[in-house]
């Protein structure tokens, strides 16, 4: 499957430095030379600053290594475009080897002192202390410099990486300068997309140093940026000979005391196309539900006989539990009914927090196709959260065997198979109330349609950003499956592009 082919490559593919440094190996394996890729990176930050910024002093803090000599280039091409330039370097200049100590030749201008008097007078900082070889927290003239930074308001353009952001998790080694824009080569790095380094970049531009893609051998990529090329060929479009049955039938546990969050995820799953969506309304609260959902059919239900017979017919292909469904120990029998019928289960709020005791309970009984949706709380009620977010996400769905999103601003969908997605495309907005519920139905509603999980998880994940996007301020969580068709249409108007093409 082509969506599968995407994934295992392509422009969304996210490097750690290691990979990136292994990048950068092939690719001189393959003839480039080193010092060309040092000379097109630098290149590309004279570029962004000129497109940014009009002329004005510049001071270029270059650190011991290559993102030092990118530094050093960067400063060559301003100064040759007539901008004043000063540059500081860390260390000194003839402890630089390689393509840093090249570059540094080249470099004819004036050199001042690494210390914070050096920002007198900038109207621009290029920060070229650390990229990819950050090995430790700031520390000495470094932090110094990073801390001054804070208390001026000269902005700033980092190379790579704001220097102390961990490329590859995005942690904060110590002190980290915030950019305006950070200018990065041949494919990201999830520090770009995880808080709390995403907050740091500003813009980030990619810029082609010429490192052929072809680099990156198939299948040895894990992590890319959520987005239409990973799972767009795969979308279940509704088809002329479709008909309802076809199109899945998502079953929704309905709560008894909070009922307005598995509606949403009712209208979600509709919205999202489930050819049909039943939700299993408590008998006590049946004429609420009964009352407001006009496009799902509801069924009272009195205890776990009736929910079992709920389950008994096949159709019902994917069960939705969690919203508003209560601690306590009858979801935790229900979640496991579902789990026992070996179809596409999602769980999301109690259905987990219902688990919190006994996690191990929960990942034994997973056995078929499962997407757990925690927030950050439901997540540590489970699961271990030593390490970073993309580390601890995939830790998570190795564990216990079901696809893992864990949300968030920088939400991160991983399998248990090792791959991940990082989704950036999430407005603040989005944090509201009720929002976690209708995610739960568009994940349904795309299992239903007979995506595969890993897929439809992170086309849920960046259908319910781009609506959230799409109504803009003032959102409210049922906004968001009445947005959904503007968002759906855009999106097959892309995928009949892409088709054409
Ligand atoms: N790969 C590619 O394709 C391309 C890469 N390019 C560029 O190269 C960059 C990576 O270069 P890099 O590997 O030389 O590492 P870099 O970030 O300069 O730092 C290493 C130096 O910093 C030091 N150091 C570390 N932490 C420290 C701390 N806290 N405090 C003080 N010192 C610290 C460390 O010292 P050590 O740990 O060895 O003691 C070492 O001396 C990459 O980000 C990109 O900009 C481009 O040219 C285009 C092609
Ligand atoms: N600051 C933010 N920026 C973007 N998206 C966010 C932010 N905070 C939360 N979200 C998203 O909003 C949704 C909230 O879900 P959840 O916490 O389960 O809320 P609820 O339980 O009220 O439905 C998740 O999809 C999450 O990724
Ligand atoms: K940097």
């Amino acid at each position: 499957m082509r969506s599968r082919n995407r994934l295992e490559g392509g422009d969304n593919a996210l490097l750690t430095s290691l990979q990136m440094q292994e990048a950068d190996q092939a690719a001189i394996a393959g003839g480039a030379e080193g010092s060309a890729l040092m000379q097109a990176a630098g290149a590309a930050v004279a570029v962004a600053v000129g497109v940014r910024w009009k002329m004005r002093p510049v001071i270029v803090l270059c650190g011991p290594g290559n993102n030092g000599g990118d530094g050093f280039v960067a400063a060559s091409h301003l100064r040759s475009a007539g901008w004043p330039v000063k540059l500081a370097l860390l260390g000194s200049r003839d402890a630089l080897v390689g393509e840093a100590a090249g570059a540094a030749d080249l470099w004819h201008g004036s050199t001042v002192p690494f210390l914070p008097g050096c920002l007198d007078g900038a109207g621009i900082v290029v920060d070229a202390m650390f990229g990819a070889g950050l090995s430790r927290p700031l520390a000495g003239p470094a932090l110094d410099l990073v801390m001054a930074l804070k208390h001026r308001h000269i902005p700033v353009c980092a190379i790579d990486v704001p220097s102390g952001v961990d490329g590859s998790t995005g942690d904060v080694l110590g002190a980290a300068a915030r950019a305006e824009v950070t200018v990065t080569f041949f494919r990201k790095k999830p520090g770009h997309l995880l808080y709390p380094g995403r907050g740091l970049c500003g813009d980030v531009v990619l810029a082609d140093i010429g490192i052929p893609a072809s680099v990156l051998n198939a299948g040895s990529q894990d992590t890319w940026e959520n987005g239409p090329d990973l799972w767009l060929e795969s979308y279940p479009w509704p088809q002329p000979e479709g008909f309802k049955y076809k199109r899945g039938e998502v079953l929704v546990l309905g709560g008894e005391a909070v009922t307005g969050a598995s509606r949403m995820t009712a209208l979600a799953a509709s919205r999202a196309g489930a050819g049909l969506v039943t939700v299993a309304a408590p008998v006590r609260v049946w004429s609420i539900y009964a009352a407001s959902l006009m496009n799902a059919i509801v069924h009272s239900f009195d205890g776990p006989t009736d929910f079992n017979t709920m389950l008994a017919d096949a159709r019902r292909n994917v069960i939705a539990i969690g919203p508003g469904a209560g601690v306590n120990a009858s979801t935790r029998d229900y979640v496991l009914a579902a789990l026992a019928t070996k179809r596409a289960v999602v769980l999301d709020a109690d259905a987990l927090t219902s688990f919190a005791e006994a996690p191990e309970q929960l990942f034994d009984a997973i056995k078929g196709p499962c997407v757990l949706t925690p927030h950050a709380g439901e997540f540590l009620r489970l699961f271990d959260v030593d390490g970073d977010k993309l580390h601890r996400t995939r830790r998570a769905a190795q564990r216990c065997g079901a696809v893992v999103i864990l949300k968030g601003p920088d939400t991160v969908i991983a399998a248990p198979d090792g791959r991940a997605i990082i989704n950036a495309n999430a407005p603040p907005q989005l944090a509201t109330g009720g929002s976690g519920d209708v995610l739960t139905g568009f994940v349904a509603a795309l299992l239903a349609q007979g995506m595969a999980p890993f897929e439809a998880a992170a086309a849920a994940v960046w259908l319910h950003g781009a609506a959230a996007s799409h109504f803009g301020l003032g959102l409210v969580a049922q906004d968001l499956p009445d947005v959904l068709p503007a968002v759906l249409q855009n999106l097959k108007a892309l995928s009949d592009t892409v088709g054409r093409s």
